[in-house]
Order: structure tokens, then C-alpha cells, then sequence
């Protein structure tokens, strides 16, 4: 038998160990109120379940394996946890045959589904003449590939949820700006909402629909503005008066902020989510577009209420098929990607901290000293935080031995790490410290604001995969650690890789790439299983 965890003879300095110890707090809690050793163990499972970005423990995976708590002095067996929860326990719930839950969390699960579920049984709406001519009139003039944007901005905006699922450079946004412009001819001043889970995703939604704007002459003029979903949460009679929010980089939702979402968001109000389930998912528990988009593969054939975006505008940089090998898990394909001729991608592999850095000297400087711009043309991006392998550990580093590098007159890159919302500044923002006359200042796109009212920031030459999801660079360098991690994944993997527009350098051994590979989608949740559940008939929706 293999025991899940030694929790009590490893010190309390990893992540995994906070995980632990939070889990930890809250078994001692119930056992203050009831000795059962199972009881005990099954809140230890459920508490640390959260703690790792899972809606709870689906048990029956996880048979033979046994959980060691130091307050009770025993191993336990995770079936015996299970059995050990009663019905009606006040912080413990087991449902779905064998998953053990948090009551919060189960409740969330269980309200999202039907949320999500009385949506998806809605019957369509029958499209504005306005937006039906627009339609047809657009698509006489297109090609194949925008038809298939403008086709699903038809079936978007006659859904009550709609899905729109596509990896990097698949046109998600230039499909959300063809959604928002049929949105807006379903009446006269249709409310249209735009939101992201983060502020820098929202900022750069905005952006990009600014400029796509000429599209559509007859829309180009109204205001185009994108918010956070936590601010939209906040303004309650926005959302009641709306009658569609679209909300891009949905893998970043987490169950929790989607359960208060779909709480308050009137059933007349459309929702329209678009993201990449392939990548990291939330910060916070839950995977909510992954489940989401696997139940509508099944539900929806007719591809009514979703649409998987899958021709790559930018499949010219060929990083694809190392892409869709890490995705698949497939280490000859992976290593085929990598060794095939003018490859754009290489693996080296670093035996230590002082030969990584000795490397990164050597070829970060000579792409600096051909023009490259750091977080433009170069992103270094790295698995874990912490460590000398780790974004911490390189911007320590480099910070110190900047001066002596070329390009550094240029100036420093600095990461937000808060919002400032006067100065339109968010969290996870790229700029750069500079000084002019002894002067220093902040710069960021074609602004300048002065040093003194930074908010909270730190260096910004190495980042972690996390903080660099929804950035691109044409060339990533992409830093594992050494070791095997658990932090490492075909997720983490694949959102690195595919922030490269032209080419990317993994490093990492042999080894641990293929622990990575190996790694599938680690999230566990009872989201799809509780949609099919919901689903009044499988895969009998009939064509709008
Ligand atoms: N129908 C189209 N015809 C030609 N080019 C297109 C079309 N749709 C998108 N593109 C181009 O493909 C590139 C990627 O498009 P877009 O930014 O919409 O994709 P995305 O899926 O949002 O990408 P990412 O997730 O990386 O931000 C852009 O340069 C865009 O101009």
C-alpha cells in the first residue's frame, strides 16, 4: 500500500506543506468535535483538496492509497475517511458515489450545475432580423476561417450560455469582436458587457477590440469598455440591465467567483465564456471551462451552444506540433517536435544554478545585443517561484548583474503586482523603470508616469508561466527546475510553450520533461459528472 503523504516528517517550508498545514487546522477543528479518526481524515482529504485547486477527492481513484495524520498516530485508510462522513455532517458532504467534498465547495458545484444546466436546456432565441442580414452580409464577403467566427457569433447570439473554446492565435478575440457586433444589433441600445478574470486580461480585451473596431462601421463609434468580474460583482444593477456579458481567458474562473456570477446574473442576460481549456487553470479552486467544454463535446453535437476555434492564424512559427504533443502527453511526438530540421524549438539541460546562469549570460546577452527587447521579443518564463530556478531566484540575480548587461541603460523591466485604477495600472502589468536627466520614471506602452506613484511592483525579467498566462513573446525561454516537481504538468508545460509567437528554448532535463509530460490535467472536480447529471436529454439538442 502506498501512503499518500508523510506530512509529519517533512518541514514546513514547501508549498505542498502550507497545503498540509491549512488541511491540517481544519482536521483538527473536527476532531474537537468528533474523535472518529475516518471523520478526521476525510476533513484532512477534503480541506487539502481545496487547498490544491480541486472541488473535492473522487476516493474511488485513489483506492489502496492511505493518509498518515501525527494527531491521530495511525494510517487511515481513504475509503474508511469516506465512510466515516454521516449524511447530514455540518462541514462534510460525499456525493456522486464516492467524492468527498467541503459543504461550501459542493454546495458551489452543485449550484453552478444547475445554473449552468438551466441555461444550456433554454431554448434558443429566434436571431433580430438586423443581426440575421448583418450576418449573411458579412459572410458573403469572407473566407472559410471567418466563417466559422462569424457562424459562431450566429449560434452565441442565440444561446443563453454559449462556449467558445480555441488555443493561442486561433481568433478567440476577433471572434468575441464579431459576437459583440451581432450582440449589438438584436435591438435598439442592446447592453453589451465585456469582463476577464484579471485586470490586465480586461485591459488587454479592450485593446484589442479597439482596434478591430473598423470591422463594423456601423458599431466603430460606441465606447468599448472591459472590467474585471470581481468589480462587475460589485455593480449588481449593471449586470441586472444587461443583455449579454461576454468573458474572455474563462480558464482563469474559478468555481467560486463563477457560482457568484451566475447568482447574480439574471437568466435574460446571455453569457458568453471564451478561453483555452488546454491551459493553467484558475488561481483558486475549480476547472470550470475544462468541465464545461468536455459536457458540451457530448451534449451538443449540433454545436448550438459552443465551438472549439482550431486553424492557428499564427501556425506559421510550426510551435504546434510540440504544442499538441505535450498536450497529448506523447513523449516520441515531443521529441520528434524538437529534433526535426530548422525545429524552432530546442531543449538544453542545466546541471546546476551557476551553469544556468552562466548560460542565460551567454545567449540572453547576444539576443539583447542584436536588438531583442525583453518582454517583447524575449520572455523568460520559469516553472516554480521560488528557487534559483525559479522567478524569484533569477530576478534576484539578474537585478544585481543588470548594470553589467548589455541594453541595461535602456533601463529595467518592472511586474505590477497591484492595481492602481486612477492611472488605469493593473496587476500583472509589464513596463519599464527608466531615468532621464536623474529623473526616474515608469513607462509602459507609449505612457510615462512618474516613478513616485508606482504601486506595488517587483522586477520583471523572469516570470512565472502563472503571471505570464495571456502574454506572448516571439521567443520564450521556458526554465524548469532540476528536479522533479509537483508543481510541473502538461498544463504548465503547454501555457509556456505557447506564450512563443516564433520560437521557444526549454530548460530542463530529459527527465524532467517527461515527469511533466506524464502529468495530465491535475484538477480534480465533480462539475462535468453533475452537468451530464443535469443534461435533461444527452445529446438531443435539435438545430435553432
Ligand atoms: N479570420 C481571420 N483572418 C485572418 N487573420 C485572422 C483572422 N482571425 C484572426 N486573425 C489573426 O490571427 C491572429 C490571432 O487572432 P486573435 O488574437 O483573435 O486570436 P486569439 O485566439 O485571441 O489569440 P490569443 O489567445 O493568443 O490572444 C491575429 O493576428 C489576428 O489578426
Amino acid at each position: 500500500m502506498r501512503r499518500l503523504r508523510m506530512i509529519a516528517k517533512r518541514p514546513f517550508l514547501q508549498s505542498a506543506d502550507q497545503d498540509d498545514a491549512v488541511a491540517l487546522a481544519f482536521a483538527a477543528f473536527v476532531q474537537a468535535t468528533n474523535p472518529d479518526p475516518g471523520l478526521v481524515g476525510a476533513a484532512f482529504l477534503a480541506a487539502r483538496a481545496e487547498q490544491q485547486g480541486d472541488i473535492g477527492v473522487d476516493v474511488g481513484a485513489l483506492e489502496g492509497e492511505q493518509v498518515h495524520l501525527p494527531s491521530l498516530g495511525q494510517d487511515l485508510d481513504l475509503r474508511a475517511c469516506l465512510d466515516a462522513v454521516p449524511a447530514d455532517h455540518p462541514w462534510l458532504v460525499r456525493d456522486l458515489g464516492d467524492r468527498l467534498y467541503l459543504r461550501r465547495q459542493h454546495a458551489q458545484e452543485t449550484r453552478v450545475a444547475s445554473a449552468l444546466a438551466a441555461r444550456l436546456s433554454a431554448p434558443p432565441t429566434p436571431l433580430a432580423p438586423a443581426a440575421d442580414t448583418w450576418l449573411q452580409q458579412t459572410a458573403a464577403s469572407l473566407d472559410a476561417f471567418s466563417r466559422v467566427q462569424l457562424d459562431a457569433a450566429r449560434a452565441a447570439a442565440q444561446s443563453s450560455l454559449f462556449v467558445l473554446a480555441g488555443g493561442p492565435g486561433t481568433g478567440k478575440t476577433r471572434s468575441i469582436a464579431r459576437i459583440r457586433m451581432t450582440l449589438l444589433r438584436l435591438g435598439p441600445n442592446q447592453r453589451v458587457l465585456l469582463a476577464a478574470p484579471t485586470g490586465k486580461a480586461a485591459q488587454r480585451l479592450r485593446d484589442s477590440l479597439k482596434q478591430l473596431a473598423p470591422l463594423d462601421p456601423d458599431t466603430a463609434a460606441l465606447p468599448i469598455q472591459a472590467t474585471t468580474v470581481h468589480r462587475l460583482l460589485q455593480q449588481t444593477s449593471t449586470l441586472e440591465l444587461a443583455d449579454a456579458l461576454i468573458i474572455d481567458e474563462a480558464s482563469m474562473l474559478d468555481l467560486a467567483l463563477l457560482d457568484r456570477l451566475l447568482c447574480l446574473l439574471p437568466m435574460h442576460t446571455r453569457l458568453i465564456l471564451v478561453g483555452d481549456p488546454d491551459q493553467l487553470a484558475s488561481v483558486e479552486a475549480g476547472r470550470v471551462l475544462a468541465d464545461l467544454i468536455e459536457h458540451l463535446a457530448e451534449y451538443d453535437p449540433g454545436q448550438h451552444q459552443h465551438r472549439r476555434l482550431r486553424h492557428n492564424f499564427r501556425a506559421e512559427a510550426s510551435l504546434q506540433p510540440l504544442a499538441n504533443a505535450v498536450l497529448e502527453g506523447d513523449v516520441q511526438a515531443f521529441r520528434d517536435a524538437l529534433e526535426v530540421p530548422l525545429s524552432p524549438a530546442t531543449c538544453v539541460e542545466m546541471a546546476d544554478a551557476e551553469a544556468l546562469q552562466q548560460w542565460l549570460g551567454r545567449s540572453l546577452a547576444a539576443r539583447l545585443q542584436s536588438g531583442a527587447v525583453w518582454n517583447r521579443d524575449l520572455g523568460l518564463l520559469c516553472a516554480l517561484r521560488r528557487g534559483r530556478f525559479g522567478a524569484e531566484g533569477l530576478n534576484a540575480w539578474l537585478s544585481s548583474s543588470w548594470p553589467s548587461w548589455p541594453s541595461a541603460d535602456a533601463g529595467e523591466p518592472i511586474l505590477l503586482t497591484e492595481h492602481a485604477d486612477e492611472m488605469d495600472l493593473w496587476n500583472g502589468d509589464l513596463g519599464w523603470l527608466r531615468s532621464e536627466a536623474g529623473v526616474q520614471y515608469f513607462e509602459i506602452g507609449n505612457r510615462r508616469l512618474p516613478a513616485s506613484l508606482l504601486p506595488r511592483h517587483e522586477p520583471g525579467f523572469a516570470l512565472t508561466v502563472h503571471k505570464a498566462q495571456g502574454s506572448e513573446f516571439d521567443t520564450v525561454v521556458l526554465v524548469l527546475p532540476n528536479r522533479v516537481s509537483p508543481i510541473l504538468s502538461r498544463e504548465l508545460l503547454y501555457t509556456g510553450i505557447t506564450r512563443a509567437r516564433k520560437q521557444v528554448v526549454l530548460v530542463g532535463s530529459a527527465a524532467v520533461l517527461e515527469a511533466a509530460l506524464g502529468k495530465p490535467r491535475v484538477r480534480s472536480s465533480g462539475l462535468y459528472a453533475r452537468l451530464r447529471l443535469n443534461a435533461q436529454v444527452p445529446g438531443a439538442k435539435v438545430a435553432p
